[in-house]
């Protein structure tokens, strides 16, 4: 089976004007493709970038530059037509489910919302089935349509949320960071739910998280972020069996491991310093100067994207030939 891209983010960027001359670079040229029906994980500390880069794929904020393409179409020159149809195959889903759903409106008005604004109501009878429908598809049941969100759990919430981003029957949902603000216990049962969606629904997700560990379990390839930037790019597999970049290094190493033994032997990479403003993002490698591998050359020039082995890219001069042969290729002491 040939494997379709539906999604194409192509050097983009996103900066923003504070005024003064001040420019906050949020993301600076990323770039990645998601194939149709899969999970991508684009993951990354606080503050680099993941919910601008998916608000901007989404078209909510103009690009800077770069492009980003959904079904072959330029998300940020479309007619208006052209973006009330798209915003019918993209939705996202958020962090909070709290902050997201509205406490004055009941369940049924807040996943009936974007199916009247969409015009998409054939009956009012056939409104409340398709609510209904939903509420099932999520896990939850008809009787909660008349209900507040403030009588839900966080889960629930989240899935009350997930049913008003399948009410108009996307193809492609961006989920920021879903599970973030749930309980360990609620988190699986909502990874759960949007994989057997997924399953359903054919859907392609992708998935923004801060740390590793459960995006492991649902992409299939994970982007790295650091400062606007991506510094590593593969399949979910080879990122935890062979991470390149020493961030991704330092990110895996964070992970408890639920085997005590080998928890025990479990060697974290603390990474120094703090993270640099992407108002003055360091010159060279954006990451050199927390890197514990970081050379001269780190601070100086920019690394390549570079293919390491097929699908398996990094932005590292340690896998660069041509700098390793450098002869100022020498550590530097933080
Ligand atoms: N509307 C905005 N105006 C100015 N700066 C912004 C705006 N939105 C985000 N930023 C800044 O852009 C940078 C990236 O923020 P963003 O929220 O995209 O990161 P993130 O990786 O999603 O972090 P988090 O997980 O904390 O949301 C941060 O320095 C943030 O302060």
């Amino acid at each position: 089976m040939t494997e379709n891209v539906i999604l194409s983010v192509q050097n983009l960027k996103k900066h923003f004007d504070l005024g003064k001359g001040t420019t906050l670079k949020a993301v600076n040229g990323i770039s990645f493709d998601v194939m149709e029906g899969e999970t991508f994980g684009l993951v990354g500390e606080s503050g680099c970038g993941k919910s601008t880069a998916g608000r901007t794929i989404l078209g909510l904020y103009n690009r800077t530059d770069g492009k980003v393409l959904f079904e072959d179409q330029d998300v940020h020159s479309m007619t208006e037509k052209e973006r009330n149809n798209f915003l019918k195959k993209m939705q996202m889903i958020f962090q909070d489910p709290y902050a997201s759903l509205n406490p004055r409106s009941t369940i049924f008005e807040i996943i009936a919302e974007p199916i009247e604004i969409h015009h998409l109501n054939k009956s009012k009878e056939a409104l409340k089935e398709r609510v209904y429908e939903l509420l099932e598809d999520v896990g939850l049941n008809r009787d909660h349509a008349n209900r507040y969100p403030h009588e839900f759990s966080g889960g629930q919430r989240q899935r009350i949320g997930i049913a008003r981003a399948l009410a108009l029957e996307p193809k492609f949902i961006i989920a920021d960071e879903p599970i973030s603000a749930l309980d360990v216990s609620v988190q699986a049962s909502v990874v759960k739910l949007l994989q057997k969606l997924q399953k359903e629904k054919g859907l392609t997700y992708l998935f923004i998280a801060h740390d590793l560990s459960m995006v492991k379990y649902i992409s299939k390839r994970i982007g790295v972020m650091y400062l606007g930037q991506m510094v590593e790019l593969t399949t979910s597999k080879q990122l935890y069996n062979e991470p390149l970049h020493p961030y991704t290094q330092a990110l895996l190493s964070a992970i408890p491991i639920p085997d005590p033994d080998i928890e025990e032997k479990r060697e974290r990479i603390i990474l120094e310093g703090e993270l640099p403003s992407p108002i003055n993002p360091p010159t060279g490698c954006v990451f050199h100067t927390r890197c514990p591998m970081a050379k001269a050359v780190c601070g100086q020039l920019q690394p390549k994207w570079l293919e390491k082995s097929e699908g398996h890219y990094v932005a590292c001069h340690l896998y660069d030939e041509e700098v390793l042969a450098i002869e100022q290729f020498e550590t530097i002491a933080h």
